[in-house]
């Protein structure tokens, strides 16, 4: 589902925050991306949701794929189609970014209205994504009500509510004290064995150290484990 080929990047002249990443994630997997503080995580999962793209020259290549017909290529996507790609997945920040103005239910059906879902489909969405997550009896609560654990919680609604095939997290767990961080964690591995793919940006060992998933790990801008074809 994703290809990263010979993947590098450089927001300044003479200094790659990729240098040469080959990796790919396929269908259905749950894989952990880590690294320190700088290695490049973050700069990783903003290729795949295009917020940036790879150099110009010898900057490789970045392909995440849908389906046979679905497609979408660093160097063939056009901007304008970037809000398609970001359409059929789902994006989670450490820092939750939820509508402070809006209610619970309001923030996960957003999505939905932007694109002109009927509100009989809006509802039963909704309520199934709250559901997922835990959630539902919160609904009409506004966002500075809820603990750090409901806030993400929540923001997993919203990413679920359009059925993404791919999940991305960017330090998910970050802000959340060890108990709220499992219950994510748990949330997620739900969300994977529906089908979804998921790629997880983490520093937390727990997870990943006694976890059957694939970790792919960054060091300085360069994949460390290479066995990850
Ligand atoms: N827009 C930018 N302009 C210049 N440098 C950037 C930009 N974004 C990231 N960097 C640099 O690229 C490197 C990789 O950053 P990135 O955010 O991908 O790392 P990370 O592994 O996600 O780090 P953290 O765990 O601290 O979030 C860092 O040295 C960072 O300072």
């Amino acid at each position: 589902m994703i290809h990263f080929t010979h993947v590098t990047k450089s927001y300044e002249a003479n200094w790659k925050a990729l240098n040469n990443v080959t990796f790919r994630i396929n269908k259905g997997e749950f894989v952990f991306l880590t690294g320190h503080s700088g290695a490049g995580k973050s700069t990783v999962l903003k290729l795949i949701y295009m917020d940036e793209r790879p150099d110009e020259q010898r900057g490789g290549q970045v392909m995440v794929k849908f389906s046979d017909n679905i497609l979408y290529d660093s160097k063939n996507t056009p901007d304008d189609r970037i809000q398609a790609l970001r359409r059929k997945m789902g994006i989670i920040f450490q820092d939750f970014k939820l509508l402070p103005d809006r209610n619970v239910f309001e923030n996960v059906a957003l999505a939905l209205r932007i694109v002109g879902t009927p509100s009989n489909k809006i509802n039963a969405a909704v309520f199934d994504a709250l559901a997922l997550v835990g959630i539902s009896q919160k609904r009409f609560a506004m966002p500075y009500t809820l603990s750090g654990g409901e806030q993400q919680r929540v923001a997993i609604a919203r990413a679920m509510v359009h059925n993404p095939y791919l999940l991305l997290a960017d330090e998910p767990t970050g802000n959340l004290d060890p108990k709220n961080a499992e219950e994510v964690f748990c949330i997620f591995k739900e969300i994977n064995a529906r089908g979804t793919t998921i790629l997880m940006a983490t520093h937390n060992p727990d997870f990943y150290l006694n976890s059957p998933f694939r970790r792919l790990e960054l060091s300085h801008g360069e994949l460390l484990n290479r066995d990850i074809l």
